[in-house]
């Protein structure tokens, strides 16, 4: 693994850090208004061609100096090492608790200086609500802006405005979670007009919890889905089908349970039951698409660990944190098939018009830096994928956490007994404790032992997000007890009440076997900032992470000895060195098939993002043409050709045909004299046709901004309709290919021969499309004057 503990980056760090050190004496010494003049002289020596490097120890010190008068925390060392590292676009691995949130304040307040625009994104609202709360006041009191990228009040985040999305990416900084920062972007590309648009170029971002969002959110895309269509009834269809299917012998699960497919004895029976040949074909993609969801819906996502039933609606959550998803950020279909599993209501059908992962979205910054407290187990990941190094930051004060050995397990009843006598052990001495739940069903069953035993707690997970900032609040003081999923891994500062560090600190409980890195975010919650804290964590070898992903080793010692379980004894420890040492090597086991996953994932991204790029590349153009009727004769000359070379001859009857379905409802004009050997006559021939309509049209429309409206739309709709194909075939696609695993071609390099094919297939569509849009739809001027096209 390629971690950089005394890496050259750190040395060249700690060299800046000197730099900024001296500085320190001559900034305690200004007044309030000294240190704030600062900010508009950085900005003069910025526009006077000094660059961001050179500034780096003057605006380091100043924030620094800064923050001691206005938070009342300086940064220490350590923090402004991590603040170099951030600047430069590495990944700095900051302990938990060690303070990233104002680590981060230096670099942003630095980039900041530019005016361009520089991004806190967080993986939670709760936690850019809560640095932006507490750190605007420094940037404000500095003179710069400070904003956060969505409102908070706002739940479903579909209320703002142009005007208000353009006024928080103005900001010289801005908080904001992934999502919001990766839909944003998918709706300004799909403005149809240049007012509608609020972003401006991505220029600086670091990424907090960068492991969750670069790694845990690699495998979902952000997916903005079309208005409702017509309900498909395919999800009952292939519903029932997938529950009449036999394991192993129809459908095949992968290890880990991440995906499930049908074998070759599931195609014939799929082939059979809906009576079609060829389930692969292009003509059931609809089919094939859905029978994917269902097998999904049946085989991979669980109950209370991937989604909830509440009052009759299915939730889906993330795995990685716990939350809610918010909007779609799910491949689209998945709810619907799992509504269907569950018998509720299904929710509307749409397709999906745009998507983008964050691998793509940050490509799209200038620079970017990561930090978070877990990266060194995914270092080399970074670098391959991202070209990100990851630098570890030495801590503060030592840690002094007691991170004790786990306990095994045969059983889940043992380890939650296990756990709740330690737990109540230690709640009696009035130490605070938080008990880890691994799902959101679990937490309940947890919350639900405590509660018999009379123990008061505070539940945290998913259905009580809201309360998650009171519920932290008093976690850390005496005597509290709180009961959460992963929910509170990541970001979640528990302080500790008067007299809590002489208890021992907080006391961590994890009542499951969980991802390392999660474990390790969870343990994090305890021993912050050199404070004193325990972790414990219980497992069995029935816990989803072990059973999901168990070697041979631990399957066989579980059937073993489950058959002569005594449910009436005492709780047994496991102590069998095989046992203990086969779990360790499962973590392993995971990461691998971890990041394989992912590697498919970051290759389809880069084929998507290829073609994205392009695709929104052009829709600019389109969007800010100077000619649009030219643009407009060039699109239908490539479209006029792609039809011509459809047929191997042409004569009247066709060309008439051709010209009432693509041109004219009226009387084709065709002249008697064309001659049809000669391609370039009849292309010559329709252009001619082509353009006069055009001229009657804007005759008709008389304003020429309502006439470049009038194009604008065309040729935008055109793109907009075969790109929203493109996409749906590109997420079919995906679906598509592991069937050829089995046939041992690599599908790597099948799914990006098909969409490049597909894509070039795409353009010569879009063009044919304008010419419809164009020159068969129908224009009319509504009450202000605007044009109004209805599209056939
Ligand atoms: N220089 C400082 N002086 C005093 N207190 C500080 C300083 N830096 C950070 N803190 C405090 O340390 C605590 C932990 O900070 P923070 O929540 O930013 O940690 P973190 O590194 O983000 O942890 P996690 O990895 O769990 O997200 C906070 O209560 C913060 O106010």
């Amino acid at each position: 693994m390629r971690t950089t503990a005394f890496s050259f980056e750190l040395q060249r760090a700690r060299h800046i850090l000197t730099k900024v050190n001296a500085l320190a004496p001559m900034m305690r010494e200004m007044s309030d208004q000294e240190l704030q003049a600062q900010t508009p002289r950085m900005r003069k020596m910025l526009k006077g061609g000094k660059s961001l490097n050179s500034l780096l120890p003057m605006a380091f010190a100043t924030a620094r100096e800064a923050a001691r008068r206005v938070l009342g925390m300086y940064p220490y060392d350590v923090q402004v090492i991590g603040a170099i590292v951030l600047h430069h676009g590495w990944i700095a691995e900051m302990k938990t608790g060690e303070g990233k949130t104002l680590t981060a304040a230096l670099p942003l307040y630095l980039n900041g200086l530019t005016g361009k625009g520089a991004i806190l994104v967080t993986p939670s609202r709760y936690l850019a609500q809560r640095d932006q709360e507490e750190l605007s006041a420094l940037y404000e009191w500095l003179g710069l802006t400070c904003s956060l990228g969505f409102d908070p009040d706002d739940e479903s985040g579909n209320q703002a405005t142009v005007a208000d999305k353009r006024k928080w990416y103005q900001a010289d900084i801005l908080y904001t979670t992934g999502s919001t920062l990766a839909f944003d972007y998918l709706f300004n590309n799909l403005a149809s007009r240049p007012e509608d648009q609020y972003l401006r170029p991505y220029n600086y971002a670091i990424v907090d919890e960068a492991d969750a969002v670069f790694l845990d959110g690699a495998n979902s895309p952000m997916v903005v889905a079309s208005k409702p269509e017509l309900q498909s009834n395919l999800y009952r269809l292939t519903d029932e089908f997938v529950r009449s299917l036999e394991p192993v012998t129809d459908y095949r699960r992968s290890r880990n349970h991440k995906s499930a497919w049908l074998t070759h004895q599931g195609v014939l029976k799929a082939e059979q039951w809906f009576r079609i040949k060829g389930l692969f074909d292009d003509r059931h993609r609809e089919l094939y698409r859905h029978i994917s969801l269902a097998l999904q819906a049946h085989f991979v996502q669980q109950r209370g660990h991937d989604y909830m039933v509440e009052d009759g609606e299915v939730i889906l959550l993330d795995e990685a944190n716990g939350r809610l998803m918010r909007g779609m950020k799910v491949n689209t279909g998945i709810q619907q098939a799992v509504e269907q599993k569950e018998g509720v209501k299904i929710s509307d059908n749409r397709q999906a018009v745009a998507s983008i992962t964050y691998q793509g979205l940050f490509r799209l910054f200038n620079n970017v830096a990561g930090m978070t407290g877990t990266a060194r187990i995914a270092a080399d990941e970074f670098i391959d994928v991202y070209k990100m190094k990851v630098v570890q930051i030495p801590r503060h004060r030592k840690n002094i956490r007691k991170d004790h050995q786990p306990r095994v397990y045969l059983t889940t009843s043992e380890k939650l007994i296990e756990a709740i006598k330690l737990a109540e052990k230690l709640h009696q001495k009035g130490r605070p404790i938080l008990l880890i739940a691994g799902s959101v069903e679990n937490s309940e069953i947890v919350s639900e032992i405590l509660l018999n035993r009379g123990i008061p707690h505070n539940l945290l997970n998913a259905r009580n997000e809201a309360n998650e900032a009171a519920i932290i609040k008093n976690a850390g003081q005496k005597n509290a007890v709180t009961v959460s999923t992963n929910m509170a891994g990541r970001g979640t500062d528990i302080k500790l009440g008067p007299g809590v560090a002489k208890l021992g600190g907080l006391a961590v409980i994890g009542t499951e076997m969980l991802d390392p890195r999660v474990a390790e975010q969870l343990q994090g919650r305890a021993g912050r900032q050199g404070d004193p804290g325990d972790s414990w964590f219980f497992i069995s070898l029935e816990d989803n992470f072990v059973s999901q992903n168990s070697s041979p080793v631990i399957r066989k010692y579980y059937r073993r000895h489950i058959k002569h379980f005594n449910h009436q004894a005492k709780p047994h420890r496991l102590h069998n060195p095989r046992i203990l040492l086969s779990l360790l090597l499962l973590r392993d086991k995971v990461m691998v098939s971890q990041r394989q996953t992912r590697a498919r994932m970051y290759s389809y991204e880069n084929s998507m993002r290829l073609e994205r790029m392009t695709f929104y590349e052009s829709r600019d153009a389109i969007m800010n043409a100077d000619d649009y009727r030219k643009t407009a004769l060039n699109w239908m000359e490539h479209g006029f050709d792609v039809i011509l070379s459809k047929r191997s001859s042409w004569d009247y009857g066709h060309l008439k045909a051709m010209v009432n379905h693509w041109i004219t409802y009226d009387d084709a004009q065709i002249p008697a004299d064309l001659n049809y050997q000669d391609l370039a006559a009849v292309k010559g021939y329709l252009m001619s046709r082509s353009n006069e309509i055009l001229d009657q049209i804007e005759d008709s429309i008389g304003d020429p901004k309502q006439i470049d409206q009038f194009y604008r739309s065309a040729l935008l709709k055109a793109m907009d309709d075969c790109w929203v194909d493109q996409v749906a075939y590109l997420g079919y696609l995906k679906t598509l290919v592991q069937p050829w695993t089995l046939l041992q071609r690599n599908p790597m390099a099948v799914y990006h021969e098909k969409a490049y094919e597909r894509f070039k297939q795409m353009i010569d569509a879009v063009t044919q499309e304008a010419i419809r849009n164009l020159l068969l739809s129908t224009v009319a001027l509504n009450e202000d004057g605007e044009v109004v096209v209805y599209f056939v």
